[in-house]
């Protein structure tokens, strides 16, 4: 009888678990894929730039279940990012603070990406990577850099990270998923 109740349990966890299929994008070496494996193993795992995509999936908290989809960012290949968007319900965007002089570029990448239709409405969590180099560009001034206010549409939230040392990382997907709750209720 027990173990019925224990499976029972678990099935309709099952049923109560929240689901939600989130892109990770951002410039070449932003940090991305050393941020998924630090969500997904809590460890530091040495990369290589990423050429095609990894994909895991990881539970940021009770009730909840995301399928990150890791794409690599070097310019040549960033022309595949829009075949990852149809059906993404979030987006974290990943910025090397420290890289100053590709801000621009950081801010036309993601408005380009806002702006496409399959991406109408989903919420974006900026994580202002590397926060630990010398000279990092604070949240705040991302902000400024990045041109948010003038992003309309879309509900967003930026989170300053250290990927090498695990800071802010998890406080970015609780973000993420308040978001995201939020926008599911807005789109049924
Ligand atoms: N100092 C510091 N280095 C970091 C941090 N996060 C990532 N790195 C380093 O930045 C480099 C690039 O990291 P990746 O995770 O491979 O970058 P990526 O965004 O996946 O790059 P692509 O796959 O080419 O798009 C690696 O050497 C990481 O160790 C951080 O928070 N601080
Ligand atoms: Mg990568």
């Amino acid at each position: 009888m027990g173990l019925w109740l224990t499976k029972l349990a678990t099935l309709l966890d099952g049923f109560n678990t929240d689901q939600a299929r989130i892109l990770m994008l951002g410039l070449d070496a932003a940090g991305k894929t050393t941020i998924l494996y630090k969500i997904k193993l809590n460890e530091n795992v040495n990369t290589i730039p990423t050429i095609g995509f990894n994909v895991e999936t990881v539970s940021p908290s009770k009730g909840i279940s995301f399928t990150v989809w890791d794409v690599g960012g070097q310019e040549k290949i960033r022309q595949l990012w829009k075949h990852y968007y149809q059906n993404s319900e979030g987006l974290l965007f990943v910025v090397d603070s420290s890289d100053r002089l590709r801000v621009d570029e950081a801010r036309e990448e993601l408005f380009g990406i806002l702006e496409h239709d399959d991406m109408r409405g989903v919420p974006v969590v900026i994580l202002a990577n590397k926060q630990d180099m010398p000279r990092a560009l604070k949240p705040y001034e991302l902000i400024e850099q990045l041109h948010l206010r003038k992003l309309v549409g879309h509900k967003w939230h930026v989170q300053g990270t250290c990927a090498a040392n695990g800071e802010g990382v998890y406080e970015s997907l609780d973000e993420m998923t308040r978001l995201v709750k939020e926008y599911k209720k807005t789109r049924n």
